[in-house]
């Protein structure tokens, strides 16, 4: 099995890119595993309370969890992916049975940080775009998908998303191998990791 890790800030594009990679491979080759799956549990929590939350601090994610669902996959077994509502802020109780693939993609803003998942990883990668596309991008998202407004999306940015991003997110991106600089479309950079793709599903 080759572990792909896909990290970068948020609205850098690691969706979109991941994808753009799964586009023309064989379905039944590559598996999708998202950080944001692994928020943990705040059931105890009012939604008031919960939407104070700074989800972008590596304490937010329950790290040991996904290590033990990508062991578990790099062992043969099939695992449940938890399902997550950014509406809510809160984990389902729903779950996606996640198969082990030949190749597996691991893409979240913080996968990077962490030092025993960064160990699963045979190819890391980091998606940069600056950080006024990457607001943007995240204004329209979030209005339109995940039930925010405006004033809430930037209260989170200046309070938590911009500082967590400078205190963790950016500095892992030292740990890359590849940083695909996505301000644009990257077609070049997308047709080089499917190709490392496809020889390991060729092997
Ligand atoms: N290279 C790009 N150019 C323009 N818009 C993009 C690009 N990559 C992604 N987007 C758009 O930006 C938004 C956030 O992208 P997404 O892939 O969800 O980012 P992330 O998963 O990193 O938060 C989406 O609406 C997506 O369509
Ligand atoms: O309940 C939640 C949990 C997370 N977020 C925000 O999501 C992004 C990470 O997702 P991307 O798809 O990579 O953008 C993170 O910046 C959190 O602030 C949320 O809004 N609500």
């Amino acid at each position: 099995m080759l572990i792909i890790g896909i990290a970068g800030g948020t609205g850098s594009g690691k969706t979109t890119v991941v994808h753009q990679i799964m586009n023309e491979l064989p379905e039944t080759e590559v598996g999708i595993i998202s950080q944001d799956s692994y928020y943990k549990t705040n059931d105890h929590l009012s939604m008031d309370e919960r939407a104070l939350i700074n989800f972008d601090h590596p304490r937010a994610i329950d790290f040991d969890l996904l290590c033990n669902h990508l062991k578990g996959l790099k062992q043969g077994k099939s695992i449940n992916q938890p399902v997550y509502s950014f509406v809510h802020h809160n984990r389902t109780d729903d779950y996606i049975i996640t198969h082990p693939r030949k190749v597996m993609i691991v893409e979240g803003i913080l996968i990077l940080t962490n030092p025993e998942l960064r160990e699963l990883f045979d190819i890391k990668i980091f998606v940069h775009a600056d950080s006024d596309e990457r607001l943007i991008r995240r204004l329209k998202r979030d209005i339109a998908d995940r039930g925010r407004d405006m004033n809430e999306v930037l209260n989170r940015y200046q309070t938590t998303l911009k500082p967590m991003h400078e205190q963790f997110i950016e500095p892992s991106k030292a740990y890359a191998d590849i940083i695909i600089p996505n301000d644009k479309y990257n077609t070049v950079a997308i047709d080089i990791v499917r190709t490392v793709i496809n020889k390991k599903i060729n092997d």
